[in-house]
């Protein structure tokens, strides 16, 4: 379970949260929707540890965290980009293995294997060799959502996870997130596609309705 109390987040005097709430439970998948430039990205950025936080409480399984230290945990996190965040120097192959090796010291044959598994059940294993720069935009959304998932993480965060897909690849991904939530995953989706989080998610979470565009 993770859950956020009385967050706040200024940028200079532009207030993006005030006392902000969110619970997801173990194994939930948690839509969150809202306006553009009402929040969301800052969101997953301030859990991934790439912006502070000006104050909260977060705690994931009761265990509360010192956002003065940035204990994060990030092993216990994955994170999909809208910007995919792939190496460029590296195959897709190697996007994949390279975090379970350094982080969770799993053996480079392992990984490998791990990894073919992944990229099959998203029909990717077709790509394993090529590097991010000759992938479609959809198939480098798909390949970081492969990467996210070699870790095992507690907690899988996405941002605008459909946005490059057609229908099908949609469907995809919704699969996907379904099959994390079977393996026991607890999952995040930021998105603008309704129909999407209403396939997908247990609850549909509004980031500030009062900011519109900027
Ligand atoms: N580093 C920054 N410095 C100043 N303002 C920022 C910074 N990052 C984001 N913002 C502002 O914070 C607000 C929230 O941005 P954010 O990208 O989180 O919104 P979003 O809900 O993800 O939008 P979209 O749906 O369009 O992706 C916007 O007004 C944005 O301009």
């Amino acid at each position: 379970m993770l859950e956020i109390k009385n967050l706040s987040k200024k940028f200079q005097e532009k207030i993006i949260f005030e006392k902000f709430n969110l619970l997801v439970s173990k194994n939930e998948i948690l839509a969150i929707v809202g306006p553009s430039g009402g929040g969301k990205t800052t969101l997953l950025r301030m859990l991934a540890g790439l912006e502070p936080i000006d104050q909260a409480t977060i705690s994931l399984n009761e265990e509360v965290y010192q956002l003065e230290n940035q204990l994060f945990d990030q092993a216990r996190f994955g994170f999909v980009f809208q910007d995919f965040q792939l190496f460029p120097h590296l195959s897709v192959l190697e996007n994949l293995i390279l975090s379970p090796i350094k982080t969770q010291k799993t053996t480079k044959k392992a990984a490998i294997e791990k990894a073919k598994q992944i990229l099959e059940g998203l029909e990717l294993q077709e790509l394993a060799s090529l590097y991010p720069y000759a992938l479609s935009g959809g198939q480098k959304q798909r390949v970081a959502l492969a990467r996210a998932m070699m870790i095992d993480p507690e907690i899988i965060c996405y941002d605008e996870p459909t946005s490059a897909l057609d229908p099908a690849l949609r469907d995809q991904v919704a699969e996907l997130l379904l099959a994390n939530k079977k393996r026991g995953a607890t999952q995040i989706v930021v998105t603008h596609d309704l129909s999407f989080a209403e396939k997908v998610a247990d609850k549909i979470l509004q980031v500030n309705p009062r900011i519109s565009a900027d």
